[in-house]
């Protein structure tokens, strides 16, 4: 079957462009389309009407002149010339190729078809129009005078038995060409129908079951009874595609001649994808865990006392005054003013008078703060896209933002997003939803007690309410040991760990550096698949993945997003410092387009735990209150961060704006029973599991033996020198080697000095540079030994 498929479809296509404007080719179709109609109507006239015509044949110039083919004049002429001079009735195939021809251009079609459809149509005509010539004079209105004059030609040299069996073989040409007809076919088809007539006689079902075996759609309902949806011969095209090569002779003299080489097109992988696609649906990640039940937004907690925002009238009557007050004192003229109630904080925007600069007032703004006397005053001058200064004051009573609130709001439940967080709200009350795919890394900081965790738990249990298990996966980093606890309950739902550990959410040090490097090799792996795919993103990815487009038996699988977060990031960089920096940098950089989202949080916001590095890769932060400036500026580069009022309000930057925020309030029972409600559910087998990672201590006994070398050490070789690449996860896919093997042979090779020494998480270096050194290499090892 496979094979069949292939025959047809690898055939490599030559594109033909005509370069027509798509309007020009939709002109160009319909003025087609109408001409064929046309010629097809004048020629199907023709036949009633040519006799009563014939006499007015010719005279196009005598305008009064009627005739009675339906298209008049024109049709009569046109028609006289295609089918009394050219070729009898078949002149219908070429009024047939013109209207085809029409329909393909007006609908943009591939024009490969099309030339085959002519060259064809074209035959037959000819064929059919001389097979009339057989009959004489008589017929000449079938064959035409082409017809009778080509088979009067061919009698002349051939004699009649001569023309008819050329006559024949141009039959059998395009019956087996162009129908691909087969004698077994014709023997199949003539067996089928006597057994059905016996059958049918008989009542024999044996027989049915014989008939069956012969033919070839019955073939086809058996394959599609496999319920493997990816079959490799299905998807495996057994012969790689051939590029077509077509060489361009130039009529100047002393030219070049010059090869053009055409890629092939892979159509029947699409084909193929298309079909399992139809036979089982697309792939469906979730399959697994299909009964998987989301959290109920009724586990969360409403923490708003006071129901909705209550305008506190007097006070924004008294702030207002305190402000046009403090304005005037130094001299500000106020045009206008308006107050934006949020949850904890008023925006009072502020139009100052015509000629007032902004540059003074934002000067001021210490004087200002001092004379409104309130904490937490942020003087925003000016407001960006506006002309407005604003001043933000917090509220006499703040009130919670629940998570509750967040979660059910439109704007979450409909985002159209990869990894949505909902935040919390506002100044102006609106629901803050951000993409962290986007982001792609976030760092948090702020002083402790100010509301970081509960902002790391709004994130977690963002993603939870929105993302399938299949979906998304953490790794948990979590030095305190109590924070994220909780999300223990869900370890064979949501979290990653490296394998042969207990434990997935992650405390000490030393695991967190193997966990970090194992991110890394999880993302060199990824990448490997995504240039395999042939896609940039994991998105795309899992996109072709889902199409059946992407073949699991070469190791390609769904790709979970995977979100690291690593709270109290300064007691790890204390400890660890370059041997966590680094990898965390390098996944930084390179993570985003693979699905490997990093959070880092501190309560510790000084420049050497936020260092340069960190800080360029993390474009996306969020600082809570903190308590100078100069740690404002560390997180934010900006201050900002040291007027804000605690419990949960902060400041979000992506780039260059700051918002204010008041962070969804999510507590800790809140989260229990949500990690309660996942964890009582079907899991996986286990924790998502991360590449292993071999620490340096694990290194190499460089004296391994010759006679002890793996059998797939030579193939192993051959591998990574051909791809001058020493990854142990290459060989794990190439050859289909577990880690351990894979990681063996790759020691053996480094003894066998094929390959460079452990580079931490970078694949090692190939010191070999083509397979023949490889050759001589292995070969003089041998004679040596
Ligand atoms: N978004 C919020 N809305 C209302 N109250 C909040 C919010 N966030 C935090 N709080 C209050 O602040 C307290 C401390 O918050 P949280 O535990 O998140 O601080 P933290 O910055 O993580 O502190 P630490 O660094 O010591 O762990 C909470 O118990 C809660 O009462």
């Amino acid at each position: 079957m496979a094979k069949k498929k292939n025959k047809n479809t690898s055939a490599p296509r030559k594109k033909i462009s005509f370069s027509l404007s798509k309007q020009q080719k939709i002109l160009l179709g319909s003025f087609l389309f109408l001409l064929g109609l046309a010629f097809l109507f004048s020629f199907i006239s023709y036949f009633f009407t040519w006799q009563a015509d014939q006499s007015e044949i010719g005279l196009l110039a005598e305008r009064e002149l009627q005739t009675n083919n339906w298209l008049n004049k024109f049709g009569a002429n046109v028609a006289h010339f295609f089918i009394y001079d050219g070729f009898g009735i078949s002149a219908l195939i070429f009024g047939f190729l013109i209207t085809l021809t029409g329909i393909y251009y007006f609908f943009d079609y591939a024009k490969k078809q099309l030339l085959k459809f002519w060259f064809w149509g074209m035959l037959l005509m000819l064929w059919i129009s001389v097979f009339f010539g057989f009959f004489g004079e008589k017929t000449t209105l079938f064959s035409g005078i082409i017809g009778y004059e080509t088979n009067d030609l061919m009698q002349d040299y051939l004699g009649l038995v001569g023309a008819m069996l050329v006559m024949i073989f141009i039959l059998i040409v395009y019956l087996v060409v162009r129908l691909k007809l087969t004698p077994e076919m014709a023997i199949d088809a003539f067996r089928s129908s006597k057994k059905q007539i016996e059958s049918e006689f008989v009542g024999d079902k044996k027989e049915v079951a014989t008939v069956e075996k012969d033919t070839e759609e019955s073939e086809e309902e058996k394959e599609e009874e496999i319920p493997e949806p990816y079959i490799e011969e299905k998807i495996t095209p057994p012969t790689p595609p051939v590029a077509e090569k077509i060489i361009l002779k130039s009529d100047v003299e002393g030219d070049v001649e010059m090869e053009v080489e055409q890629a092939p097109e892979e159509e029947e992988i699409e084909n193929i994808s298309a079909k399992l696609v139809k036979d089982f649906g697309e792939f469906d990640p979730k399959l697994e865990l299909g009964n998987y039940k989301f959290p109920s937004i009724e586990l969360l907690r409403d923490h708003t006392a006071g129901g909705s925002i209550t305008i506190d009238q007097e006070e924004l009557e008294e702030n207002k005054n305190r402000i046009v007050e403090t304005l005037n004192n130094y001299k500000i003229g106020i045009a206008n003013i308006k107050a934006t109630v949020g949850p904890t904080v008023t925006l009072y925007e502020i139009v100052p008078d015509a000629g007032v600069r902004i540059s003074k007032i934002k000067n001021l703004e210490d004087d200002i703060a001092l004379s409104l006397s309130a904490l937490g005053i942020r003087i925003i001058a000016p407001i960006p896209g506006r002309g407005t200064i604003g001043i933000e004051v917090p509220n006499k009573n703040p009130r919670v933002v629940s998570m509750r609130s967040v979660i059910a709001s439109a704007k979450f439940q409909n985002a159209e997003m990869e990894l949505p967080i909902a935040f919390g709200k506002t100044i102006s009350n609106e629901t803050f939803v951000v993409d962290l795919a986007k982001m792609p890394h976030m760092l948090m900081a702020g002083a402790t007690g100010q509301g970081k965790s509960v902002g790391l738990n709004a994130v977690l249990t963002s993603l939870l309410y929105k993302k399938h298990p299949a979906e998304v996966k953490f790794v948990l980093v979590d030095p305190k040991k109590v924070e994220l606890t909780l999300f223990n309950k869900i370890e064979r739902h949501y979290l990653a760990k490296l394998p042969d550990t207990e434990e997935a959410i992650i405390t000490d040090t030393t695991k967190v550096i193997h966990t970090l490097n194992s991110l890394c090799i999880e993302m060199d792996n990824r990448y490997d698949l995504l240039k395999d795919a042939m896609v940039r993103n994991i998105k795309e990815y899992n996109t072709k993945f889902k199409n059946r487009k992407l073949n699991p038996n070469d190791g390609h699988h769904y790709l979970p997003y995977i979100v690291l977060v690593i709270d109290e990031f300064a007691d790890l960089i204390m400890t660890a410092g370059k041997e966590v920096e680094t990898p965390i940098a390098r996944l930084a950089q390179l993570a985003r387009a693979i699905g490997i989202h990093l959070i880092i949080a501190t309560q510790r916001p000084s420049v050497n735990v936020i260092t340069g590095i960190i800080k360029a890769n993390f474009p996306a932060r969020i600082a809570f209150r903190v308590t100078s400036k100069i740690d404002s500026r560390t997180i934010l580069d900006n201050s900002g961060a040291d007027q804000l009022i605690g419990r949960g309000d902060m400041l979000y930057t992506q780039g260059n704006e700051l918002t204010r925020i008041q962070c969804a309030f999510v507590d800790t029972p809140e989260v229990a029973d949500i990690t309660e409600f996942i964890g009582s559910q079907k899991a996986y087998p286990d924790a998502h599991l991360l590449p292993e990672y071999v620490g340096e201590e694990g290194g190499t006994n460089l004296d391994i033996n010759i006679e002890e070398r793996d059998k797939m050490f030579r193939e192993a070789a051959e591998v990574l020198v051909i791809a001058q690449q020493g990854s142990a996860s290459l060989l794990q896919r190439k050859l289909k080697l577990g880690y351990n093997r894979a990681g063996r042979i790759i020691d053996q090779m480094e003894a066998a000095g094929i390959v460079g020494p452990f580079e931490g998480s970078k694949a090692r270096q190939v010191l070999v540079p083509t397979i023949d050194a490889l050759n001589q290499l292995l070969d003089n090892e041998q004679n040596d030994y």
